[in-house]
């Protein structure tokens, strides 16, 4: 569905993209994860269309992205929403430019509204809804027309729990539906929750891709025992192990037990990243 060959792009001195090579099939989420500043979000601009690559192709569905019409459906990572327009006005506006016809367009509204919470705001303007509301009216547009390819740049920063779900879920439907979804997070939980396979930009380019389970196998975790006395901790494969250890170990009343399952920090640690641009 979506396929990107060796794409470079450089802004002045910064090499944005250096070889950037991604593939996701019609149904698969594919997160993708790296530092600031590794390029997620100069990638998704080329694929949605609006930056052209200096070297190397882009195909959504067969076709380079400026070509496609109502394939891609985009929430990008800044808000951008048309304050005096109401949720119902945006997601008219987004159905129309996509060629929905009214009927369909009237169902997508009501079935988008409800999946996202968004019924009791569908009449309020854009600049009158609180920070959560705005996020989930961003994505809406984005899902109106039921794009083939949705692009999802960090859509969560900043959402409250109740939000965060309410668009996993309707992301979780979308690829179950079919389409293939690109989604730029800094929460690994995210990913594991949307079941997601995991892209790791660094410097511009992808340096890994796999499962969370062929990534993240094997990575230590971390296991902590606070005790009257001291603090005790221990990064470690077997927690199990490492957890009765620390017990034997440990001095005074155990007041609390932490297991912590790797983490994208972990994983970067892994895989040497340290970059920041
Ligand atoms: N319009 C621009 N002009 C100059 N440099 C840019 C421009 N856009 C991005 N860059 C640079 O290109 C590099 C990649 O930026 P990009 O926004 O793609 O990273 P990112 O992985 O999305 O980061 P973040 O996680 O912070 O969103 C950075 O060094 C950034 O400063």
């Amino acid at each position: 569905m979506l396929e990107a060959v060796d794409l470079t792009k450089k802004y002045d001195e910064v090499q944005a993209l250096a070889g950037f090579s991604l593939t996701v099939a019609a149904g698969e989420i594919c997160g993708l994860v790296g530092h600031n500043g590794a390029g997620k979000t100069t990638f998704v601009d080329m694929v949605s269309g609006l930056l052209r690559p200096d070297t190397g192709t882009v195909l959504v569905d067969g076709v380079p992205p400026h070509e496609t019409r109502g394939a891609i459906g985009i929430s990008p990572q800044h808000i951008a929403l048309y304050r005096p327009l109401t949720v119902r006005e945006h997601l008219e506006l987004y159905g129309r430019l996509s060629g929905l016809r009214r009927k369909a367009l009237k169902s997508e509204i009501e079935e988008l509204a409800t999946a996202m919470q968004l019924t009791g705001f569908l009449e309020r303007r854009a600049g009158l809804l609180s920070g959560g509301q705005q996020r989930r009216t961003q994505a809406a547009t984005a899902l109106i027309h039921r794009p083939k390819l949705l692009l999802m740049d960090e859509p969560t920063a900043g959402a409250d729990p109740e939000t965060r779900q309410a668009l996993l879920d309707v992301v979780k439907q979308r690829a179950g539906e079919g389409a293939a979804v690109v989604y730029t997070t800094h929460y690994l939980t995210e990913l594991a929750d949307l079941k997601a396979s995991i892209a790791v930009a660094s410097h511009g380019k992808v340096i890994a891709r796999g499962s969370s389970a062929e990534l993240l196998d094997g990575l230590p975790g971390e296991v902590r025992v606070r005790t009257t006395d001291h603090e005790y901790h221990r990064a470690t494969t077997d927690p199990t192990a490492a957890l009765l250890e620390l017990l034997a170990e440990s001095r005074g009343t155990v007041e609390s037990v932490e297991l912590r399952n790797p983490d994208l920090d972990d994983l970067y640690r892994s895989l040497a990243v340290s970059d920041v641009h």
